[in-house]
């Protein structure tokens, strides 16, 4: 049989609207619908390359270069199983060897789990050549791996529609408008720790399910007006509307976090301190050039790590060594309230919307064809 070996990128989405707690544990249906952008590749990126291994039916998965326990992550092995399972017949037997690559910190909450599923999904799919037999169907595969994930195989800004049926099925993404529609959108990254969180999301928001009562309310009452009126705002390209839901969002998941038991602590002094400078900023200023922000952002926390200590080969980070520039009125007016704090930020990245999956040529594999391990 002819080996075949396929590579793909899958982009990573920050959700404008939050999804934060399950209706079903094991089937991943989540108490509430949500809505994502999808960050640019350049930027950000799940590299996987999957080959078959023919020789019986085991799996071996390496994750930035350490093997991982495939037997133990159920979901991993829930969603190739799946796949595998609809496949041609003749390759219903056969293994895996998968390698995969994140350009950014893993489980920092910069969504790795997301990139991370979805290219697992696509890159299999590719693999097996499946073609998805309704609209959402791999999403809804990317969906039991981790939720998110069924965000990130689309460009743009995606939707996850909760769905109302009990198998999931109905549980899917779908795409609002591509990554052409509003190229103007620039997103600032500010990554304040890159150590892996103290509480994953999926226990978080296990625990706000069974003690917070903001949750309920949110779920019940609040989000699916703020989609509607999210949605709306992108198709009219009004960034106020859509810039105010989403810190209106953000601010209540914190919140829904803090009225967990026992209460969660996702943001530090630094991440106040960088929302209450880009509220300054916004009242003080119309404007909604990036550049001035990220000038702002570089003097009042000035970062630790040079771009060429984070990655010297992304033209999005900025670091230490970024030239500081001259700021405008408003810059100065709102560094002058906030302060500068030293160190506090590890770097930033700079970007924008992007496309979803894509597939590599035969040059990027991350397998050595002979032995099916990483190559070194
Ligand atoms: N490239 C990848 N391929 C397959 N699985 C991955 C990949 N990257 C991350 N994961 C899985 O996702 C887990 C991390 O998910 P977790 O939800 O804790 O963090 P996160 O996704 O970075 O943060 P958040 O979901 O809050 O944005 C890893 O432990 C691993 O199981
Ligand atoms: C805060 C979030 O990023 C939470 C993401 O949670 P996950 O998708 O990582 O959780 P599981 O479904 O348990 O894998 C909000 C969001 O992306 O919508």
């Amino acid at each position: 049989m002819e080996r075949r070996m396929v590579t793909c990128t899958a982009p990573v989405n920050i959700a404008l609207i939050k999804y934060w707690g399950k209706l079903d544990e094991d089937l991943i249906i989540p108490l509430n619908s949500s809505l994502s952008i999808t960050l640019h590749q350049e930027s950000l990126r799940t590299t996987t390359t999957v080959a078959w291994y023919e020789h019986d039916s085991s799996i071996r998965m390496w994750l930035n270069g350490e093997e991982l326990d495939v037997d133990a992550n159920l979901r991993i092995r829930f969603v190739l199983d799946e796949l595998r399972s609809r496949s041609r017949p003749e390759f219903r037997n056969l293994g895996f060897r998968i390698a995969s690559v994140n350009n950014f910190p893993t489980a920092a909450g910069l969504a790795s789990s997301a990139a991370g599923l979805a290219c697992l999904v696509y890159t299999v799919a590719e693999l097996i050549q499946y073609k998805e037999t309704f609209p959402g169907e791999l999403s809804s595969i990317a969906r039991r791996g981790s939720g998110s994930a069924c965000r990130s195989l689309d460009s743009g800004f995606v939707k996850w529609n909760k769905g109302s049926l009990v198998d999931g099925s109905d549980s899917v993404a779908e795409q609002i408008v591509d990554d052409m529609y509003w190229p103007e959108v620039r997103i600032l990254v500010c990554v304040v720790s890159d150590q892996k969180k103290t509480t994953s999301s999926t226990k978080g928001m296990r625990n706000s399910v069974e003690s917070s009562e903001l949750l309920k309310y949110r779920a019940l009452s609040i989000v699916d007006d703020h989609i509607t009126a999210m949605e709306e705002a992108i198709k009219r390209m009004d960034f106020n509307t859509m810039a105010r839901l989403t810190m209106k969002d953000s601010n209540q998941f914190h919140a829904v976090c803090l009225d967990t038991e026992p209460p969660i602590f996702y943001l530090n002094e630094t991440s106040k301190a960088i929302i209450s400078a880009v509220e300054e900023f916004n009242a003080y200023s119309n404007q909604e050039d990036i550049n001035e922000l990220s000038n702002l952002m570089l003097r009042c926390f000035p970062p630790r790590l040079s771009a060429a200590e984070v990655d010297s080969s992304s033209p999005s980070i900025i670091g230490r060594d970024e030239p500081s520039k001259p700021l405008s009125a408003a810059g100065e007016h709102v560094l002058g309230k906030v302060g500068t704090r030293e160190n506090s930020v590890q770097y930033f990245i700079k970007t924008r919307a992007g496309p979803g999956p894509l597939r590599m040529s035969d040059t990027s594999h991350l397998l050595d064809s002979e032995s099916l391990e990483p190559k070194t």
